[in-house]
């Protein structure tokens, strides 16, 4: 006799709320005892409107919890030297704590040469080659870990999830979230593997996770039968497929089968309402370690 077993919804939603909420009493106890008000510089290169609507929600969340919220939007077609005027720029201004640059930037744009721009001190995202080598080494530590891991990490955390001596398995091994994910979570004594576009079998691989990471940006990727029962799986992906009963005529899916995962696996996240609000929470929350570190407060 087999029993289906439905695993438990880790509710970003709700864990990025109550974050938010406590974002929001440490920016009025600081503000109240100092005066100090807490600010985040978002730079915004073309018109994409995904990166659009990401820029506008990081707003709202800022004004939400009293964290100033600075912006500079260019043109497609501006240069390297007029994004870095306008980095420059937040770098020496005393009222901005924390620098993000919207990914991605229009082809003609230089990333490095852009990301190596913020100072490292202001690095909210975390994407400077210092805080990402740091991330990488054995006793050093990153002034800013990347957003949408440490989300993950959270939920982790939140939900007690042991990670110690777990096999962990990453999909993507992209600079903003996959590789940062996978060293976060060998960080925190896992034995980790990382799946690829590359990767032959990868659903051997993936069977064999406790943990499994998935931030490949394919829909459907990952099926029920890939998982190891019981496994904790993390979907980061946000794809947009067509739905004609969506108003939008899209929603929103992850890389894993929901349905299928979700009796299969021991507890998962949906999307939307699962990583997505915490990388908004955890944008938050570097900003306000930033103002505590540059101003040296409790
Ligand atoms: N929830 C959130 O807050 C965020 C969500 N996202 C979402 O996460 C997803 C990934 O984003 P990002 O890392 O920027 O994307 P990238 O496109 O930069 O990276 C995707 C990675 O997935 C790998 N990959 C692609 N297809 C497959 C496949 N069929 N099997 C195995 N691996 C595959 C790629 O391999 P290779 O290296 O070989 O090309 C690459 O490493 C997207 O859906 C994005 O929208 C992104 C940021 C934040
Ligand atoms: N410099 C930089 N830093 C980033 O952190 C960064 C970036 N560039 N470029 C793009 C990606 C993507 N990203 C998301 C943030 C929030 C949601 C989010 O809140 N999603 C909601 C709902 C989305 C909706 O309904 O439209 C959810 O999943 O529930 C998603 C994706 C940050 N990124």
């Amino acid at each position: 006799m087999t029993t289906q077993s439905s695993s438990i919804i880790i509710d970003g939603k709700l864990v990025a709320k109550k974050i938010r909420d406590e974002i929001a009493s440490e920016v009025a106890r600081i503000k109240g005892s100092t005066g100090i008000v807490p600010g985040l510089a978002v730079i915004l290169v073309g018109s994409r409107k995904d990166s659009q609507t990401y820029v506008r929600n990081k707003k709202k969340a800022c004004e939400e919890v009293g964290i100033e919220s600075f912006e500079a939007t260019l043109p497609e077609d501006c240069t390297e030297e007029d994004i870095i005027k306008h980095i420059s720029d937040f770098n020496s201004n005393p009222s901005v704590h924390g620098i993000l640059v919207q990914l991605p930037l229009p082809q003609h744009i230089n990333e490095e040469k852009i990301l190596n721009a913020v100072t490292i001190e202001k690095d909210v995202d975390g994407f400077h080659p210092l805080n990402i080598g740091r991330l990488a080494m054995q006793g050093r530590d990153p002034l800013f870990v990347p957003c949408t891991p440490k989300g993950c990490m959270e939920l982790l955390h939140r939900y007690n999830i042991e990670i110690k001596g777990k096999r962990a398995v990453v999909i993507g091994r992209s600079n903003i979230v996959g590789m940062p994910a996978a060293l976060l979570l060998q960080r925190a004594n896992a034995t980790i593997s990382i799946v690829h576009s590359k990767t032959k079998n990868p659903e051997e691989i993936i069977r064999q996770a406790d943990i499994l990471i998935s931030a490949a940006g394919v829909p459907n990727l990952v099926r029920g039968s890939w998982l190891k029962p019981g496994a904790v799986v993390i979907d980061v992906g946000i794809n947009a497929v067509d739905d004609s009963e969506s108003p939008r005529g899209y929603k929103l899916v992850g890389d894993v089968c929901f349905g299928e995962a979700s009796s299969v696996a021991s507890a998962i996240t949906p999307v939307p309402g699962g990583v997505g609000p915490m990388t908004i929470a955890m944008l938050l929350s570097n900003t306000l370690s930033s103002v505590k570190r540059i101003h040296d407060l409790k």
